[in-house]
């Protein structure tokens, strides 16, 4: 077994009692992963030192405990995290948090683990958001609908850049409600956000949401990947983390028609709907809509990732 692998391997450094440095120690589980075909080998081996000392990166530790022989205490610590790893447990769910634009977020399978990508959804809404009249924003809002929040990841970083605004924010998992809400007390932004069990595919959905709104945004990072590619996903991805949180259906549209069909209803006049999806959804979508003229929404902009792949939408609503 995987587990077992890892302990023989670590016998043969109990010839060194008390000399094993952090350094050593990266280099020892780096093979090890690199042997195994664990993927980001070198990475996995310094956040799990680096945790087990305090610190969130390797190189920001303090460069005398580089070389420092650990305790034994440590060293079991860091066997069992990679023994983890070895079977194939995302970094992020080992080390229990994760950074996401600058917050710490408490991470607990199967709830989605937030991903880079998100961070610029976020950043070009923000962009958006600072482009509105300053009377408007500076006064209350904006009102943001998060559908899918997962951890939290994007309502709290919303929140957290942007202090007059509320998010609701809904799942249909419980896990991910009640991590959103933890992320929230952790990172004192209860105040300003209401989150909701809520299935956005279920009948008449909407009657839950308009007691809270109108709303000037919706944002989404939804479920998005094709059905028959779910069987190309990563170990670290399918033994771990929710698949609800991924399977968008036979064109991974299922819930993205859902949060196009909703939100005209709960947005106000001229509101937009931000979405991440998959590189084939812009041109999907935009002929899913031009099919739905009732909905009176477009699709505006089209945005790419860092990698230049088109992954971001602005879609909007416009008067009947
Ligand atoms: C890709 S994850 C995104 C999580 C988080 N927003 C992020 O970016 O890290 C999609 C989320 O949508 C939720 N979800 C899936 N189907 C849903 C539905 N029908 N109604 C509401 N939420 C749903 C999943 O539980 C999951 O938390």
């Amino acid at each position: 077994a995987p587990q077992g692998w890892g302990l023989n391997s670590w016998k043969s450094h109990s010839s060194l009692p008390g000399m094993l440095s952090a350094t050593r120690v990266v280099r020892h589980w780096t093979q090890v992963f690199e042997e195994r075909g664990i993927p980001e080998a070198q990475e996995s081996s310094e956040y799990i030192v680096a945790h087990v000392l305090g610190a969130k990166t390797f190189q920001s530790l303090k460069p005398v405990l580089w070389t420092e022989p650990l305790t034994p205490k440590q060293l079991q610590c860091i066997q069992e995290l990679c023994s983890r790893r070895l079977q194939r447990m995302p970094v992020q769910y080992i080390l229990g948090e994760w950074d996401f634009r600058g917050l710490t977020l408490k991470m607990v399978p199967p709830v989605f683990i937030p991903r880079p990508e998100t961070e610029e959804l976020v950043e070009w809404v923000l962009e958006e958001v600072v482009q509105r009249p300053p009377a408007l924003v500076a006064q209350s809002g904006p009102l943001i609908l998060e559908v899918g929040c997962g951890s939290g990841a994007i309502a709290l970083s919303l929140l957290s850049q942007l202090p007059q605004s509320r998010v609701i924010a809904v799942d249909k998992e419980e896990a991910a409600v009640s991590l959103t809400r933890e992320n929230a007390q952790r990172l004192q932004l209860q105040e300003r956000i209401r989150i909701l069990p809520l299935d956005v595919t279920s009948e008449g959905c909407w009657t839950h949401l308009l007691p809270w709104g109108p709303v000037d945004l919706v944002v989404s990072n939804p479920p998005y990947v094709f059905h028959k590619d779910m069987g190309q996903l990563a170990p670290e991805i399918c033994s771990y983390e929710d698949l609800v949180a991924l399977d968008g259906g036979e064109e991974g549209m299922d819930i993205i028609t859902h949060i196009l069909t909703l939100a005209p209803r709960l947005l106000n006049a001229s509101g937009s709907i931000f979405l991440e999806v998959d590189t084939r959804h812009p041109e999907l979508v935009s002929s899913w809509l031009q099919s739905r003229p009732d909905l009176h929404l477009s699709l505006v902009a089209v945005r790419k990732d860092f990698c230049g792949r088109p992954r971001f939408l602005h879609v909007q609503k416009s008067a009947p």
